[in-house]
């Protein structure tokens, strides 16, 4: 077990939070949170609606301070850094992200732009080695036929393979997906679940944290998981350990049964 009260160890996570707590208005989001993301790890967050979920992700991608506590990203303390540079170094991809890109926007720009956002430069056309790139990353992601499709016209499943592929077009030293199979199809869903599973036993892969309210949504390959209700943490640690029916049906509230097919869980009322 590391000791996360040394700085040399905090070098090694790529997320330390300790005591964080985020309020607004009179509302606590989060409270008493714990939690280490090493390297090599591949994080769920998993918990209900409301359970502070994305506001855990807003934390991890420097999108947001924490009330009280300390978070450190990529081995940088929030409030002491630069979190214009920080976020260069971090891919996340949520909803909020989809609604910004413009619909005539070419699928391969979508990608390279990435790019060229975080370096803050502007050019009528791109590198070749850019473009290239991004070729490359939409294939890897089952898209490649579509980069001179304007986004608009894509569907769902596309798009979310589209942004994926943007959060890793500046190889991102993290990677934070947020609800990437929402509003997916059951083919959509499945074909997701198995590129992020591919992307998870990469070795070469950044360190991943993904956000759902669905155990059918884990993709193999994933490691570890927080389980969230009401902004506290109700367990965290290997997937093995954690992701129990016991546990599950304290974050949700209700009596379910987790039930396991090889590496997919599935869950359900008792
Ligand atoms: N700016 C805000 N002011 C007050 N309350 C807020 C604010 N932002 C979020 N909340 C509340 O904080 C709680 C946690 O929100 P958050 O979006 O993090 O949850 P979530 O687990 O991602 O939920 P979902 O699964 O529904 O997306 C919710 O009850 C939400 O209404």
């Amino acid at each position: 077990m590391n000791d996360v009260a040394d700085p040399e160890n905090l070098a090694d996570l790529v997320i330390h939070m300790s005591g964080v707590g985020v309020r607004r208005g009179g509302n606590k989001l989060l409270a008493d949170l714990d939690w280490s993301v090493e390297l090599d790890e591949r994080w769920v967050v998993l918990g209900p609606n409301g359970a502070g979920k994305t506001t855990l992700l807003k934390l991890a991608a420097a999108e947001l301070h924490p009330t009280t506590g300390a978070v450190h990203v990529l081995g940088d303390r929030l409030g002491r850094v630069d979190v214009f540079e920080l976020r260069t170094r971090i891919g996340f991809t949520s909803a909020a992200v989809n609604g910004r890109i413009p619909p005539e926007e070419k699928v391969r720009d979508v990608v390279v732009s990435a790019g060229y956002a975080v370096l803050g430069r502007w050019r009528e056309s791109y590198d070749e080695l850019d473009t290239g790139r991004a070729d490359e990353l939409l294939t890897a992601l089952g898209i490649g036929h579509l980069g001179d499709r304007s986004y608009g016209t894509l569907s769902e499943g596309e798009r979310k393979r589209t942004l994926i592929a943007r959060s890793l077009m500046t190889d991102p030293e993290m990677l934070l997906l947020d609800e990437p199979a929402a509003g997916l199809d059951l083919g959509g869903r499945e074909d997701l679940v198995a590129r992020l599973s591919t992307l998870a036993l990469d070795a070469e892969a950044p360190a991943m944290v993904l956000v759902t309210h669905h155990v059918e949504e884990i993709p193999p390959g994933f490691t570890h998981v927080l389980l969230l209700a009401e902004g506290r943490t109700v367990a965290a640690g290997l997937l093995d350990d954690v992701l129990t029916s016991g546990n599950l049906s304290e974050a949700f509230g209700q009596e379910l049964v987790l039930e396991r097919s090889g590496d997919r869980f599935f869950a359900r009322r008792r």
